[in-house]
């Protein structure tokens, strides 16, 4: 079996948009579209791993809002992502962005249109069941 590797992401709406990031060229899954986030340490919860993600690529504070009950998983050749996804609110403005190419707030039917990491899909259709 692939080795696991938890991330989580988050779902930052604001005004009907989501906040959409490019992962930068030369990282894994490069070029795809994804949610803010990254890696969920050992011994650190989905929530606090989340706000120190915000903190760290975006130098923004954050609270954490409600998380979505699926797990979505994909394998790939460098292992299995699980990513759990949780709406989140930015607090503060973004100052920096260290892993992205690209940041937007799309429209649902924007959303639909962008290249999300293979992951994503699942979580964005889900979203976009529940509205936003
Ligand atoms: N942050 C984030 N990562 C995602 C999403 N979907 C998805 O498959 N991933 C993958 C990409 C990475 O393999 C992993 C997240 O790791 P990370 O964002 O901390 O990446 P990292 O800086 O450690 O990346 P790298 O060193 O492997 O290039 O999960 C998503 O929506 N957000």
């Amino acid at each position: 079996m692939k080795k696991e590797i938890s991330v989580v992401g988050a779902a930052i709406i604001k005004d009907h948009k989501l906040l959409a990031a490019k992962r930068s060229v030369g990282r894994s899954l490069g070029g795809y579209w994804e949610f803010p986030g990254g890696k969920i340490e050992k011994d650190e919860t989905a929530e606090a791993a989340l706000k120190r993600e915000i903190f760290e690529e975006f130098g923004a504070k954050s609270t954490i809002l409600k998380k979505l009950d699926q797990i979505f998983s994909k394998e790939y050749d460098f292992g299995t992502v699980m990513l759990e996804v949780i709406y989140a609110e930015l607090d503060s403005e973004i100052i920096k962005t260290i892993e992205h190419d690209e940041l937007k707030w799309v429209s649902e039917t924007e959303a639909q249109q962008l290249n999300w990491a293979p992951t994503d899909i699942p979580a964005i259709a889900e979203l976009i069941s529940k509205g936003f």
